[in-house]
């Protein structure tokens, strides 16, 4: 059997920051196959980029394995099997986009011609286009080019798209599919649903750095999303949120429109402890499809997504 383009074996990811440990990756495991397409689907700060960095070497796993084609990270991308479009990374404003190219292929050994990379991205309308004169898409495609230079087997793309209106997006994705198309295994992150499903054979869905479904597009669709079982709360059991930790299979409460709503991963024993060990009545199982629990998230529109990310850009450049 091929060795598989990626292969994640309970990965976890733990940075210590000043408000205490956060578990950005927390026991993955996951197997890409090549010629695979594959979608991270997830809210901000669920992992994914994080998960992504350990894939290019970045940054090493706090325990599991992370294998790239078999060998660690930094190898597979030594040898040009994996490269990336990353949401931030420099470029030089000074230069053209064909320039830039030009020399990033200079330091490597063997390489796509210059010209090829920038058709092949849909660059070359803007080749000659100083960086700093190209708009946040132009500047993706140029990154975009740069990754194809290696000629890479696996190319992983975090949130490619963002700051992107409608029409760029469309083209780049349909330049990623002839990428697909000559037997590349893609990676990508996303907030989008709509993306992932048009785009991926394959979505993996990631919360709070573990993986909460993980399908083709139709299965993940079917799962039908999530499961929440709301009750009408009687207080004389105390605070729901200080309740929360002795019910069984449950990870969150929210308290709405008068009801109390338990979300985690065993609805069925949620439901048990409630009916049988707590005086809450009325209780509904209810199914929140997948769209809606990313609300916010998967449907953002085009015009916020890209003020979201000049507010970025203008942050790092001030
Ligand atoms: N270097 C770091 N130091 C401390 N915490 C970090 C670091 N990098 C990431 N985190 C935290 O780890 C969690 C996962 O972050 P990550 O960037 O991987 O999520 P994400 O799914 O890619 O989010 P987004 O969609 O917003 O890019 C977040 O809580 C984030 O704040």
């Amino acid at each position: 059997m091929n060795t598989p383009a990626v292969q994640l074996i309970d990965l976890h990811k733990t940075f210590s920051t000043r408000g205490g440990k956060v578990r950005a990756v927390d026991g993955v495991d996951l197997v890409i196959e090549t010629g695979e397409i594959v979608a991270f689907l997830g809210p901000n700060g669920a992992g994914k980029t994080t998960a992504l960095d350990m894939v290019l070497g970045f940054t090493t796993p706090t325990s599991g394995q992370c294998l790239v084609y078999g060998s660690e990270p930094r190898k597979a991308v030594r040898d040009g099997r994996v490269s990336a479009v990353l949401q931030t990374g420099s470029l030089l404003d000074d230069l053209s986009v064909r320039e830039t190219v030009a020399m990033v292929a200079s330091q490597h050994g063997v390489h796509l011609p210059v010209d090829e990379a920038l058709e092949r991205a849909g660059a070359t309308n803007f080749a000659h286009r100083k960086v700093s004169k190209c708009s946040g898409g132009e500047q993706q495609r140029l990154r975009f080019a740069l990754a194809l230079l290696p000629e890479p087997d696996l190319l992983i793309l975090d949130e490619p798209t963002a700051g992107m209106d409608v029409n760029a997006r469309r083209d780049f994705w349909a330049a990623m599919h002839a990428e697909a198309e000559r037997g590349r295994t893609i990676v990508f992150a996303t907030h989008y649903l709509e993306e992932a499903e048009q785009f991926a054979d394959r979505i993996v869905v990631i919360t709070d750095g573990r993986i909460l479904a993980d399908g083709t597009t139709e299965e993940v669709r079917a799962l039908g999303g999530f499961r929440t079982v709301s009750v009408r709360w009687n207080d004389d059991d105390g605070d729901p949120t200080a309740a929360l930790a002795d019910i069984p299979g449950a990870e969150t409460v929210q308290v709405h429109g008068g009801r109390t709503v338990f979300t985690g991963p065993d609805t069925d024993a949620i439901a048990r402890h409630l009916l049988t060990r707590t005086s809450a009545n009325d209780l509904l199982i209810v199914q929140v499809p997948l769209e809606e629990a990313f609300i916010g998230l998967t449907h953002k529109t085009t015009d916020q997504a890209s003020t979201e990310q000049q507010s970025v850009e203008g942050a790092q450049q001030s």
